[in-house]
């Protein structure tokens, strides 16, 4: 590569050019940080490939190229360290460029190590030399005729988009990111970049503020410019919604934008911030409604949702059964399935049977499933039908809709009731983009809706999921109040409950702690706001085992060590923590349990990637939902096999993982898609359950203790529940509520469509001399 001004002036003063891998350590405030970067080349007498880097940085990207200045400093702890005085980051060159465009997943079979070679070759104006006379690939060491031939194919499809994507590469902007660039602007896209890189975050999904910013910077561009204001409005509004909120009060939002670019642009005040909302609002880039600001897919999808509520429920119902037959039939059900009913849950099942949409609640062991299964048997039994799938032609004919919104849930459904449930995504046709193939218009098919885990449900699917229901089809959806909100925004359950529109049965007996399960009493312990140190005395399926952060990974080790000796299969036992970072985070307990669970062996194939290293037999969770692969964020799974670039013939590095028997295939653009699962999140864990969980619970983690995290986290386990860690930090955490609301405006939404309150159903038919058993 040539010797740039740049790198002329790194000669003298000394520097570190590298990879960021991971960031260890961040204040926000003050903007310090501590850092772990793969050095590519520096003029300091290091020998070592990686090295921590520490100063003051506005904002460190991982997966970037920077080249810190500074010295070298011993840490008396931490051993060897770069103490950072500035720094830059590294824009590739054309060159650079080039070769990141040749050996994108544009070019199948084309490698860094191919499209280096042919540059060597044939310099910067490779592509129109090969586009005017594709035989000068001929002279390209190790470029196979085949390869070369589509090579000439693909760029003569794609010819121009070449310099944009070689520009944008200058940015670190990827492929993908240029393909939907281009997609907008096509010709324009360069031009429009250097004038206003701010009109990109509005045009172009994926395209942060901050890109723009950084752009803008390098082409010189004012920090006053009022599209910068707009983007930021814009990225506030963007960060709110990742907060899981579906609308900002005006003065919020402006005072978070002035937060976001008073450093830079000391002028701006409220008025400015304001006016720019407003024309934001006149232009239907944003929606201002009684004095708050949305974006508008969640403002449509909260009036959606509420219109589709209002829609269902007041359609009259077909079919009434009197009570006497219910209870008829009901007590039939108890007699074939050897159990009686609780009151509860005899309201349940003869409420949801009555009601065109209602809602099920209760905690773990109440009878959900039970309740789910008594429906579906009465609903049978009025209406004549058969329960079995496989006595109905066509599958469209069968009239039970079972779904839950991820993978696991879907199969735990599925198992716990012995009926066919999907996940929400599957059911509504998922189109691998943005939109499902179910709507208004193409509505779903059956009688009786049951959605499983709706707690996690976010108001954008929600509101996808209520478009599709037909007017003749009832719904019941069941969850659980005390659980933690959806990842995505709203908190659509517990709005349902507190506007009180919808008829709801709260399921509180607990049936299974009659089994003698400890685990379930100290959730309904921790629900009941009553937990204290007696009640976390260790018992046949539960034991605390003390600790402090420092002696975590110890403790940890220890239990797996103790578990493999009593040959229990270690990846039956899930540790669940709430944070990546700290000396006890989601990080470092997994690279500890990789070493025990999955050692290093000399067969055994891996691969790294930044700091992770990738082993066959790896348990791995899948980070981000992928239709296409079948798929959801969250799902667990296992690596089954790593093949090498020249192994295959897309020339490829690929990690094969299988979920279930299912397998998919990663290339390395996507393995930031999984990460280990030897640890997982507690968020990430929401709808599924484990045979062992290990939880660990330290002070360090006291800003994400919260009641619903921990009572989410307690009830994933099956069968045994081991907590390590301080007793006061898991009291302190129990009896904290979750303080953030959530900005909503869903239960207003319904006032508005529904204005007549609808108790909860409690009044007491089974009580008295009436029962079940009197009609039988
Ligand atoms: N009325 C009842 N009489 C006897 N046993 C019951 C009754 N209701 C539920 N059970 C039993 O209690 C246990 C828990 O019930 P179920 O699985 O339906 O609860 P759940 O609320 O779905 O639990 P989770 O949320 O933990 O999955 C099961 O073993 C079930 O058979």
């Amino acid at each position: 590569m040539e010797h740039t001004t740049q790198s002329r002036e790194l000669d003298v003063q000394k520097y570190i050019k590298g990879e960021l891998l991971y960031t260890i350590f961040h204040n926000a405030t003050e903007h310090f940080s501590i850092a772990k970067i793969k050095v590519l080349d520096t003029n300091e007498q290091i020998q070592d490939k990686e090295i921590v880097v520490k100063g003051y940085f506005s904002n460190l990207q991982e997966a970037k190229d920077y080249i810190f200045y500074g010295q070298m400093e011993r840490h008396t702890k931490f051993g060897l360290q770069y103490q950072v005085t500035s720094y830059e980051s590294d824009i590739p060159d054309t060159t650079d460029g080039l070769i990141a465009y040749l050996s994108s997943e544009l070019f199948h079979g084309i490698g860094k190590k191919t499209a280096s070679k042919i540059i060597e070759h044939l310099g910067e104006n490779a592509i129109s030399q090969i586009l005017i006379n594709p035989d000068v690939l001929k002279d390209v060491q190790g470029l196979k005729p085949d390869k070369a031939e589509l090579l000439v194919k693909t760029l003569q499809e794609n010819e121009g988009f070449e310099h944009v994507v070689v520009y944008l590469a200058k940015f670190g902007i990827g492929l993908k990111l240029a393909q939907k660039i281009y997609q907008v602007y096509k010709d324009q896209s360069i031009e429009m970049l250097q004038k206003d890189p701010y009109r990109y975050v509005f045009d172009v999904e994926g395209f942060g503020f901050q890109k723009a910013d950084e752009i803008a910077g390098l082409n010189g561009l004012s920090l006053t410019h009022p599209n910068r204001i707009g983007a930021g409005c814009l990225f506030v509004m963007q960060k709110s919604v990742q907060d899981g909120n579906v609308y900002l009060p005006v003065n919020e939002c402006i005072t978070n934008v002035i937060q976001l670019l008073g450093k830079t642009n000391t002028e701006l005040d409220k008025e400015t911030v304001k006016n720019q909302l407003e024309s934001l609002n006149t232009d239907k880039t944003m929606i201002i409604q009684n004095a708050n600001v949305y974006l508008p897919s969640l403002y449509y999808a909260e009036d959606g949702f509420a219109s589709h509520v209002k829609r269902l429920i007041t359609k009259p119902m077909e079919h009434e059964t009197p009570l006497a037959e219910m209870m008829k039939i009901i007590g039939d059900i108890e007699e074939a399935e050897t159990l009686s009913y609780g009151k509860e849950q005899f309201h349940a099942i003869n409420q949801s049977l009555h009601a065109k949409l209602m809602i099920v609640t209760g905690g773990p062991g109440t009878g959900k499933t039970t309740v789910i299964k008594g429906i579906v048997d009465a609903y049978a039994a009025i209406h004549d039908v058969s329960i079995d799938p496989k006595d109905y032609e066509k599958k469209s004919d069968y009239p039970f809709v079972l779904t839950a919104p991820t993978g696991r849930a879907a199969k735990r459904l599925k198992e716990s009731t012995g009926l066919p449930a999907v996940t929400i995504h599957r059911l509504l046709g998922w189109d691998g983009n943005n939109g499902f193939d179910k709507d208004q218009n193409e509505p779903l098919s059956g009688k009786f809706l049951i959605v499983d885990e709706f707690s996690m449900v976010d108001i954008w699917l929600a509101n996808s999921l209520f478009k599709a229901i037909p007017d003749d089809m009832q719904v019941l959806l069941v969850g659980d109040e005390d659980q933690l909100p959806s990842v995505g925004p709203g908190q659509v359950l517990s709005d349902l409950l507190a506007s009180q529109s919808i008829p709801l049965v709260s399921l509180n007996e607990v049936y299974r702690q009659k089994e003698g399960s400890k685990i379930i009493q100290l959730a309904h312990t921790i629900k009941n706001n009553e937990c204290t140190t007696e009640t976390l005395q260790n018992d046949k399926d539960f034991s605390f085992l003390k600790c402090n952060e420092f002696h975590m990974i110890d403790v940890i080790t220890k239990i797996f060590s103790h578990a493999e000796k009593k040959g229990i299969d270690l990846k039956d036992i899930q540790v669940l923590a709430p944070m990546y970072r700290s000396q006890a985070g989601i990080t470092i307990i997994n690279k500890t349990l990789q070493t025990i669970v999955n050692p290093k062996t000399k067969t055994k194939r891996e691969v790294k990637i930044y700091d992770t290293i990738f082993r066959v037999g790896d348990k791995v969770l899948q980070l981000v939902n992928q239709p296409e692969d079948g798929v959801s964020n969250g799902d667990i799974g296992e690596i089954v096999a790593i093949f090498f670039e020249d192994e295959n013939k897309e020339n490829v590095e690929q990690i094969v993982v299988t979920y279930e028997g299912k397998e998919v295939v990663y290339e390395q653009k996507d393995y930031t898609n999984i990460t280990h699962a030897y640890c997982i999140s507690i968020h990430k864990s929401q709808g599924s359950e484990f045979p062992i969980v290990l939880l660990p619970v330290v002070s360090t983690y006291h800003r994400m203790l919260r009641k619903n995290l921990l009572y989410t986290a307690i009830t994933r386990s099956k069968q045994s529940l081991i907590i390590c860690g301080e007793i006061q930090a898991f009291l302190r955490g129990v009896n904290t509520m979750d303080t953030n609301k959530r900005y909503t405006s869903l239960v207003n939404q319904l006032h508005e469509r529904l204005p007549n309150k609808i108790e909860e159903v409690t009044e007491d038919i089974t009580e008295g001399e009436i029962s079940p058993y009197d009609f039988m």
